[in-house]
């Protein structure tokens, strides 16, 4: 379980709650208006933004304090992050041993990785000699590897394609329920949010809201997301 324990965070002038908790193994959507925090929530959790107060724990144990490297948590940005001098293989390594260590078995398992998300043989490449579309690819498959218990995905396919990006999400959600993992997903997507998310948490106003199920809000959305989704409900103006 994630718990957002009465969690105050600043970004200059902007200010966001968030006091909720989010089940072991549960897919949850972030939704919300732009400029909400959505992304400022993800950064909170994966420790690039300390609080002003409250804490974060996971499974109880209080992580507030924790290094990023340290959290149970892999990330998923739009950077995808790879290092251009690094081969696709090394860059994948890198969620086994930051300092590339790597025994035979390990490369075993990043070919096996590659094979995975549709990329076998193309380990010895450099990321630049891929498409965009292969090189989330190989962001996902370093996340497949690393298996920590939370995935945080802040719209890393939103340069792709409609196909793709749903391919790609799909990708994650199979590898989310194989390994049982917790996913917090920025969507400005209804659909995938659908697809993907059985829950959601609604980040507006200043205030991320407790997980709700995603079809009934998005049945019947409030106000703030009814506008940001972009929809004219019957009897408003
Ligand atoms: N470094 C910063 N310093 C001060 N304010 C910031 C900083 N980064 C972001 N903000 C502000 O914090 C607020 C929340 O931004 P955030 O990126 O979390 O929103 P978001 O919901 O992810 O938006 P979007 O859907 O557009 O990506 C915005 O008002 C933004 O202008």
């Amino acid at each position: 379980m994630l718990t957002l324990d009465n969690l105050h965070l600043q970004l200059g002038d902007f200010r966001l709650e968030a006091d909720l908790a989010i089940t072991t193994g549960a897919r949850v959507a972030l939704m919300g208006p732009s400029g909400a925090g959505k992304t400022t929530l993800l950064s909170a959790i994966a420790g690039f933004l300390a609080p002003r107060s409250g804490r974060i724990l996971w499974n109880g144990a209080d992580i507030t304090a924790t290094p990023p490297g340290e959290r149970p948590l892999s990330i998923l940005f739009q950077d995808q992050n790879l290092f251009p001098h690094l081969t696709v293989a090394q860059n994948i390594g890198l969620g086994l041993d930051p300092k590339l260590r790597l025994s035979a078995p390990d490369r075993d398992r990043i070919e096996a990785t590659l094979t995975r998300v549709g990329l076998t043989g193309l380990g010895p490449r450099k990321p630049a000699q891929l498409s965009g579309g292969q090189q989330s690819r190989v962001a996902l498959a370093r996340a497949l590897l690393r298996a920590r218990p939370m995935l945080l995905l802040d719209e890393p396919f939103a340069a792709l394609g409609p196909a793709l990006k749903g391919e790609m999400l799909a990708l994650c959600a199979e590898m989310a329920r194989e390994q049982g993992t917790t996913v917090l997903m920025v969507s400005h997507d209804p659909q995938d949010a659908r697809a993907l998310c059985p829950e959601t948490v609604l980040v507006a106003e200043g205030r991320a809201l407790a997980p709700q199920p995603t079809g009934a809000l998005l049945d019947d959305p409030p106000p703030v997301l009814a506008e940001y989704l972009g929809q004219t409900r019957r009897g408003q103006v």
